[in-house]
């Protein structure tokens, strides 16, 4: 673990069964794809499938990818004014991940691209399987704080974390069943 006296940069917040988006629902509604990565100059699978939803005009890049804003359908609006109401901040566009089960899985990165401005506060949904998610501090490799995220629950990554620090959704050979992770931010043009 860093050192005690270092905060965990987020804020974890489980709620009500009333008022969770399902797996199903997510699942259903997100139009998943597939996409490839080069890695050491091939080109591989991702090991996830993802999506993203932004306003119209809107341009985000991000691993190697552009992504261009169509406007956020109506099912997606009452997610967006969730993470509104969790952080006080608007986002305009949201990254989504499916993750198949514990094979699927991301590396360590920050998201800290520059199109997000210095340092961006990002608020993340997820349902569906239990997963972990680990931080450590940016040039630190062996010590690490472990997140538990359950199935319904939002993680409001303070500004700090994509400056200081890095996380990763490591792989769960144990886990057999899916999750989906929503991440809101916003992209100043
Ligand atoms: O799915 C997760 O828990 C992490 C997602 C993430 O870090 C990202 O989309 O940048
Ligand atoms: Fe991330």
């Amino acid at each position: 673990m860093p050192s005690n006296h270092i905060a965990a940069p987020y804020r974890y917040i489980v709620t009500a069964s009333s008022e969770r988006w399902s797996f199903a629902y997510l699942h259903k509604h997100i139009d998943w794809q597939e996409e490839e990565l080069i890695m050491f100059g091939k080109a591989v699978k991702s090991p996830r499938l993802v999506a993203f939803y932004g306003e119209q005009g809107v341009c985000y890049s991000y691993s190697g990818q552009a992504y261009y804003g169509r406007g956020i359908p109506d099912w997606l609006r009452p997610l967006f004014a969730k993470a509104y109401e969790i952080s006080g901040q608007t986002f305009n566009t949201v990254l989504c991940n499916l993750y198949r089960n514990g094979k699927d899985y991301m590396g360590w990165h920050s998201d800290d691209e520059p199109s997000l401005g210095p340092a961006p506060k990002i608020v993340m949904y997820s349902a569906g399987a239990t997963r972990d998610f680990c931080l450590r501090l940016k040039g630190e490799t062996s010590q690490r704080l472990i997140q538990s995220i359950d199935d319904g629950s939002w993680l409001e990554m303070q500004a700090e974390m994509q400056v200081v620090w890095q996380h990763a959704l490591p792989k769960r050979l144990r886990v057999t069943q899916p999750r989906v992770s929503l991440t809101f931010r916003q992209v100043i043009r």
